[in-house]
């Protein structure tokens, strides 16, 4: 038997579209592994309810098929599925981490990012990967076609997650299919600044670079009440403040001493909107981890 510890993450972190990715310290989902004749899975935790329990339609189905290990497997979520946490991701990627062993597989961190990211095309439609890299490999990841690369880097977060559902696969159908020039050197200038931030663990620098004028804007609007939030962060200290993944999650990164005062000034926004909602102070953290050795 084998147990995994698999992170929440947050894509896209505004400039980077489908490219940049965050492992969050938490939430995270645990995921265990036992061999068996054929796959079952059992599911557990926040949002269990909503989750399919058949491999075909559940993340980890296609994980056990692209690595050939059926197994007994148990996801206890603890991140809430429909959040823009890469709630299906964490699972997929969980999965994929901890069959890997069960089988003794010998693949690398890297080479299982693309085989956990079929369990993304099960549910969104796109095998996208940036969810998926940041959970298996940890820190802050840029993924392409060409594969991952990640650096670990020290940024306290706040998620603050509103008690509505948004799948990412509606929050894909707002995507502009084009965009101007002016916005394309805009978005590269916040997306290196980004990830020039991320490198020097410099908070300003992440916040200065954690926006677009393309996809984002399409994105806040499915989100009541996220211009006041994304205000008050800003007025409690916040350096930077995106959708997070395709929402609803709104994330802000901050100093460490504002972090308090942003989670709290984030939830008043979302309850000024009527909506309840949980802040998660965070930060960037570690990858899939094993839970038994
Ligand atoms: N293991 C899983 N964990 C979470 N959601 C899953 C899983 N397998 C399938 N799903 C489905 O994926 C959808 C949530 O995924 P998605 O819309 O990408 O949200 P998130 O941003 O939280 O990953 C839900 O419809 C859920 O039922
Ligand atoms: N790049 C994807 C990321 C979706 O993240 P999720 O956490 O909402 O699943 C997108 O923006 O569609």
């Amino acid at each position: 038997m084998v147990t995994v510890r698999a992170p929440a993450t947050s894509a896209n972190l505004g400039s980077g579209f489908d490219v940049f990715g965050a492992a969050l310290s938490r939430p995270a989902d645990v995921v265990t592994v036992e061999k068996a004749a054929e796959t079952t899975i059992e599911v557990t935790g926040v949002g269990a309810q909503y989750i399919p329990e058949d491999p075909e339609k559940n993340t980890v189905g296609a994980v056990v098929e692209a690595l050939d290990a059926p197994a007994r497997i148990h996801i206890d979520k603890g991140v809430r599925p429909a959040s823009g946490l890469g709630s299906s991701a964490a699972s997929a990627a969980g999965a994929a981490v901890a069959l890997n062993r069960l089988y003794d597989r010998g693949r690398s961190r890297k080479e299982l990012v693309p085989i956990a990211a079929e369990g993304e095309a099960v549910v969104s439609g796109v095998a996208h990967a940036d969810n998926v890299a940041p959970s298996i490999l940890g820190g802050f990841t840029v993924t392409t076609a060409e594969g991952t690369s990640s650096v670990d880097a020290a940024i306290p977060l706040v998620v603050c997650l509103p008690d509505v559902a948004v799948s990412t696969r509606d929050a894909r159908r707002v995507v502009p299919e084009s965009a101007s020039m002016e916005d394309l050197v805009e978005t590269v200038g916040n997306a290196a600044t980004l990830a020039v931030g991320m490198c020097r663990s410099d908070p300003a620098l992440v916040g200065a670079g954690m926006s677009d004028p393309v996809v984002t804007p399409e994105r806040a609007r499915l989100i009541t009440g996220y211009d006041d939030v994304r205000e008050r962060a800003f007025g409690a200290g916040a350096t930077g403040v995106t959708v997070s993944g395709a929402g609803p999650a709104v994330i802000a990164a901050c100093r460490e001493r504002d972090r308090r005062d942003v989670a709290a000034a984030m939830l008043d926004g979302f309850a000024g909107a009527g909506i309840e909602a949980r802040a998660y102070q965070t930060r960037i953290g570690r990858g899939t981890t094993f839970l038994d050795g």
